[in-house]
């Protein structure tokens, strides 16, 4: 597995000679080489697979973990053999191993099959698991001290005595502590440990997490409810991998349902790991895991802070955060005794990493369950297609709970076809929709409106010339945000101050608002609903979890009428009052031709209706559409969501489109046009061919500039029986690109753009 070190790395000091008695080690560095470098330690270091330790790395010091010298990875996905042995006279020696807890061997095997597995350099997938206190400076863990047995010719002093009469029951002690403790000055510690009847020892880091407690305050539950706890408590106790998928109407208690699997693994001594789509929106989650088990969990994502991450980090490998609950990234934590991860609206695309390391955390969910013979559970109220075929062929475990909890209902729904009875002119709320909400409001009930749209509009047009205002740099719209007078791209960072005149022609007055975001919507609903107590719910008004947080404490306090909102308003929450949803345009999403188009516009908008009617007054849900006729505006009319999916897969079968097939796409960037379309068309003869193998493209990308980088996209297509990753490497290594053209693949896309 190790590869010899560039000549760059190996300049500076030079390579020492060899010690009598050195050992040599590989060490897999947080970074994008293709494996671990060796190393050279004194046989004293007595290192092992999983230390921490700082190497140099040309003339910096680097953090790296030893890794292991036996391949852990399937045929499938081996990478080709890489570079050739570096001398052992050659070798730069370990300079020290840091005082961290090793990496367990089941995190290292993690860590190279989630890079074999994405085609990642696998320090980029080791640094995702390092990513805490290790840049900089790493911190000094308190020392304290323990008795060992004395030399015969220790001299007892009555002081001495004290000493080693408080430390007889083996605790490890601070010299503040000993001297206190005993009464004795600091020196009479040195003394003794200068004798040798104390060393030193590290002390326990600091136990930041309280202990949920199971029984803290169970639920009561009954029929299909208990049934699946039942199930869920059993897969935990059985401590093996397996799969289950926890299904369920929106509201019929799935949370509450996999509390119970917590707690099951809570009172087996293990930890257990729950992985959200968007931890930023998660309050009442936490309410929620606090009431059920006292205690709050601990937390991971991106925007915790350094300290946060670094007891987290310490908390999950020590075992004494038992329960985290985080963001995708979560899932690299390197937790002792893992018992069950869950995977919370699994659905949700959110769990693809786009960038860096492309992976699907879910996947890797289920990977690292498997590897390590933990169960790992799945829920959703509209399962992927992969999911449910996974369920169908037995490989998971399905559990349904078909009932909202409490005598509740499913909201009933409407579907307003837009063609028949339109808005007014340059309006977007029909009257039908309008005359529902001013009924609830009148009731007092609460209404929703969504839109998954940021800003004022989404495109701005010159009624003159037909100029489009587009970003310099992306092939992208500018969306107006009217409240702060700019054009901004959503796909990069460039924000323009709202011209006053077009920028082709020159007329004033001609740029026109084509088309709503939420602030237009905002805008309309104000002037229709002057006394509604109006909260609007975008990334672009909740500056992040604390005012979420308070904007959905208002809402429960029935401060709020009327909330408008982006997909932010379709997360788990739970609005007793909420009676109304209206989907202002339903259409949204099925443009393009996105392969789960359908899919998860049918998953968003059934999550956004599942918001109405929670409690005990019935739900309403008003769709508007344009195509009312489209299977996916039937199926949320007939709420059959299963035979919906049962289509899509019957289209999918056929063309070995995923689940039924595999797919991975190289995505090739460069600066200029000829750049990408020269490097892209080598791909294109090289691509690979077969029976079960098919490569679509190349072709430029819907977003065919992205921050001023030129992209084209191709497609490997192959049988579900074929590995991609052994013919991504064949193909990969075929191609020559230059410097300035980078090449990204994503195994599995869930984005075609
Ligand atoms: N057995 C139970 N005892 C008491 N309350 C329950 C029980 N089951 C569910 N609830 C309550 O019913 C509401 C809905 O449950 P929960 O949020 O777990 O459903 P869900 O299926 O996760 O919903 P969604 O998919 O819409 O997020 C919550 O307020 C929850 O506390
Ligand atoms: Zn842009």
């Amino acid at each position: 597995m190790a590869q010899a070190h560039p000549s760059l790395f190996t300049h500076g000091s030079g390579a020492d000679p060899a010690p009598v008695g050195s050992q040599r080690v590989p060490v897999l560095l947080p970074m994008p080489f293709a494996g671990p470098f060796d190393y050279k330690a004194p046989a004293s270091m007595a290192l092992q697979p999983g230390d921490i330790v700082s190497v140099p790395l040309g003339n910096r010091r680097e953090t790296g973990v030893v890794w292991d010298t036996h391949n852990t990875l399937p045929p499938d996905l081996a990478r080709p053999p890489s570079g050739k042995t570096v001398a052992d006279n050659r070798l730069r020696s370990v300079a020290e191993r840091l005082e961290l807890p090793p990496l367990n061997a089941e995190l290292r095997q993690f860590v190279d099959w989630v890079a074999a597995y994405t085609l990642s350099p696998p320090g980029m997938v080791l640094a995702m698991t390092l990513r805490l206190h290790m840049k900089g400076s790493t911190p000094t863990p308190a020392t304290g001290w323990i008795v060992q047995p004395p030399p015969a010719e220790l001299r007892l002093t009555p002081a001495r005595q004290k000493v080693l009469a408080l430390m007889a029951d083996g605790v490890a002690r601070t010299t503040t502590d000993i001297a206190s403790a005993a009464g004795v000055s600091a020196g009479v510690v040195k003394g003794l440990a200068d004798a040798g009847a104390l060393r030193t020892i590290l002390l326990e880091p600091e136990r930041p997490f309280a202990q949920p407690d199971p029984l803290h305050h169970p639920p009561v539950l009954e029929g299909a409810q208990k049934e699946a706890a039942t199930a869920l408590r059993q897969s935990v106790n059985a401590r093996c991998f397996s799969v289950t998928l926890l299904e369920g109407v929106t509201g019929s208690g799935k949370t509450e349902i996999y509390l119970e699997a917590i707690a099951a693994c809570l009172e087996q001594g293990q930890q257990a790991l729950v992985l959200l789509p968007e931890i930023a929106l998660s309050a009442q989650w936490m309410d929620r895991f606090t009431r059920r088990f006292g205690v709050r969990p601990a937390v991971w994502h991106s925007e915790i802070g350094q300290k946060a991450r670094r007891l987290t980090w310490l908390g999950a490998a020590d075992g004494s955060a038992r329960v985290v609950v985080g963001a995708r990234s979560a899932l690299f934590l390197p937790f002792c005794n893992p018992g069950l991860i869950i995977v919370d609206e699994e659905h949700e695309s959110l769990f693809k990493q786009e960038e860096g390391v492309i992976y699907n955390a879910r996947d890797m969910a289920v990977l690292r369950g498997r590897l390590a013979g933990f169960p790992v559970v799945v829920v959703s109220a509209t399962p992927s297609l992969e999911t449910l075929a996974n369920a169908e062929a037995g490989r998971y475990q399905r559990l349904v709970l078909p009932t909202r909890h409490g005598g509740a209902s499913l909201p009933q729904t409407h579907l307003l076809d837009m063609r028949a009875a339109p808005p007014p002119r340059g309006l977007f709320l029909s009257p039908q929709l309008v005359e529902d909400i001013a009924s609830t409001l009148a009731r007092e009930e609460q209404a929703m409106l969504f839109l998954n749209r940021r800003g004022y509009a989404p495109l701005t047009l010159c009624r003159t010339c037909g100029h489009r205002m587009e970003c310099p740099h992306c092939t992208a719209w500018l969306v107006e945000h009217r409240n702060r007078h700019v054009l901004s791209c959503h796909y990069c960072d460039h924000t323009e101050p709202m011209p006053a005149v077009c920028p082709t022609c020159k007329s004033e007055d001609s740029l026109t608002a084509i088309g709503p975001g939420i602030e237009r919507i905002t805008e309309e609903a104000r002037q229709l609903f002057p006394d509604a107590r109006i909260l609007v719910m975008s990334s672009d008004t909740l500056g992040g979890p604390a005012a979420t947080a308070e904007a959905v404490a208002k809402i429960a306090r029935r401060e709020v009428d009327l909330i408008i909102g982006t997909q932010i308003v379709a997360k788990g929450w739970h609005f007793p009052h909420l009676t109304l949803v209206g989907i202002v345009d339903a259409d949204l999403g099925l443009g393009g031709a996105d392969l789960r188009a359908g899919e998860r516009t049918i998953q968003l908008l059934h999550q956004v209706a599942g918001r109405a009617g929670r409690a005990s007054t019935p739900g309403r849900v008003v769709l508007q559409s344009y195509t009312p006729e489209h299977p996916v505006m039937q199926a949320l009319l007939s709420g059959d969501f299963d035979q919906f999916m049962e289509q899509e897969a019957e289209q999918r079968r056929p063309g070995f489109w995923p689940p039924y097939g595999r797919l991975a796409a190289l995505i090739i960037s460069a600066d200029t046009p000829q750049a990408a379309d020269e490097a892209a068309a080598q791909f294109g003869r090289t691509a690979p061919y077969g029976e079960g193998i098919q490569v679509l493209g190349p072709a430029p990308a819907p977003l065919a500039i992205l921050r001023g980088r030129h992209r084209r996209r191709l497609l490997l297509r192959t049988w579900r029986s074929i590995a991609v990753q052994p013919i991504l490497h064949r193909w990969l290594g075929l191609v020559q690109v230059s410097r300035h053209v980078r090449v990204e693949v994503d195994v599995d896309p869930v984005s075609f753009l």
